[in-house]
């Protein structure tokens, strides 16, 4: 029988981000468990895209190779529709973690809370697709009392949502946010395009972002801009201003044109190659003004302009100097006035994600036990 202190956890997305999330969920229920007035958590279902492991009397799955059970199940795996149904029906409070980039999963946000289900997610694709989804998602939270985060959904683990949502909840006015969003390109230009000494071949970074866990599923995501325009579209609609769709703005891409239709990110990969002198040129033509190129965006709160593309830099500016997967994102506010509240480090990889995505379920289970 369970008790009022237990809470269900659903994991849906064992990918780079999923599995550091479950090894930190192991480590958060131990912690928890070693303190009786703490709330219980129970693992009661983990599914990837064609697989699915659950125990139908909510029983506590044990994490021991839960990754390894996972892809050795022979459960046959339900649909969503049933996924949520059996989730709530769960006879305790219950917390979603979508560590996908569906945006099927997204659209069933709304029906989620509305069954009091809570929500932690590091995916984008609830809160930049249409406003009429972000109204739908706030309210159905509004109104059953179910808790949604989202933290890692812009600058990983960082804590920008968090700050940006400080400053708005306090009384701040919010004139600019500026910044490098994306780790992905960061790592890119910083080692493409280094302050100092000659850089790696593009498509090889690219190739090295991807293996490091940096990039989205398919990296054109990352490469044609949208990843870092869907970043800006949540801070943008956090601040108050009503962003239509990460499309609604100039993004400039980064794929070239005889690449656009290709029919995988595979392919894409491969044939990048035969285009890396595309961007040698922008390199090089940033060198000669004695600068360097990087890919950056910005919300001018005040004039409702969001833009997201390539940007030249003094090798002495902070955004010329990030190293690695860091994101650098500048707070420009009334009560901070010249000198912005900045936010650094790193913005991509499963571990820095997952923290955030841990951070969140915290926050949850303060809310809701
Ligand atoms: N990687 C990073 O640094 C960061 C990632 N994020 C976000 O975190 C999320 C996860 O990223 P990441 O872990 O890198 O991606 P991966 O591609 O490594 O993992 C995605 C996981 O989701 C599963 N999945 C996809 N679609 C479905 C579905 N419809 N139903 C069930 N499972 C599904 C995949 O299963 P299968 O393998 O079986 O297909 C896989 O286990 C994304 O939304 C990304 O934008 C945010 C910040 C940083
Ligand atoms: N692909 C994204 C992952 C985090 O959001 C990035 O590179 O920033
Ligand atoms: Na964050």
């Amino acid at each position: 029988m369970p008790t009022p202190k237990d809470v269900y956890i659903a994991v849906i997305g064992a990918g780079g981000v999923g599995k550091c999330f479950l090894s930190q969920l192991e480590f958060l229920s131990k912690r928890l468990a070693a303190n009786s007035s703490s709330p219980r958590l129970s693992l009661v279902l983990i599914s990837r895209s064609k697989k699915i492991l659950y125990s139908p009397q909510y029983a506590p799955l044990p994490f021991d190779n839960i990754s390894t059970k996972l892809a050795d199940s022979t459960q046959q795996p339900l649909p969503l529709t049933k996924t949520i149904e059996f989730l709530a029906a769960a006879p305790s409070k219950v917390i979603l973690v979508d560590n996908t980039s569906s945006q099927d999963i997204a659209d069933q946000y709304p029906n989620v809370l509305s069954r009091g289900i809570s929500i932690v997610t590091p995916n984008k694709k609830a809160f930049s697709g249409s406003y009429q989804l972000w109204q739908d998602i706030f309210a159905a939270a509004a109104s059953s009392g179910a808790g949604v985060y989202h933290e890692s959904s812009v600058g990983a683990g960082l804590p920008v949502i968090s700050t940006l949502k400080d400053l708005v909840d306090t009384g701040d006015s919010v004139t600019r946010i500026e910044g490098v969003f994306s780790g992905t390109m960061s790592f890119l230009f910083n080692s493409f395009a280094p302050t100092e000494g000659s850089g790696g071949k593009w498509s090889a970074e690219v190739a090295k972002a991807k293996e490091l866990g940096y990039t989205e599923p398919d990296p054109r995501d990352d490469l044609n801009g949208l990843d870092v325009a869907r970043k800006l579209t949540i801070l943008a609609r956090l601040v108050g201003l009503q962003v239509e769709s990460p499309t609604s703005f100039p993004v400039q891409s980064l794929i070239p044109k005889e690449l656009e239709s290709v029919a995988s990110g595979d392919e894409f990969l491969q044939r990048l190659p035969e285009f890396d002198a595309q961007m040698e040129e922008t390199k090089i033509s940033a060198e000669k003004e004695g600068k360097v190129v990087r890919f950056v965006g910005s919300i001018d709160v005040e004039k409702n302009v969001v833009k997201v593309g390539l940007e030249k830099f003094d090798r002495s500016h902070a955004i010329a100097s990030l190293k690695g997967s860091d994101n650098i994102i500048s707070f420009y506010t009334k009560r901070y006035g010249a000198n912005p509240l900045i936010v650094q480090g790193a913005g991509a990889g499963g571990e820095v994600t997952a923290m955030g995505v841990t951070g969140d379920l915290l926050r949850v289970l303060q809310r809701i036990s």
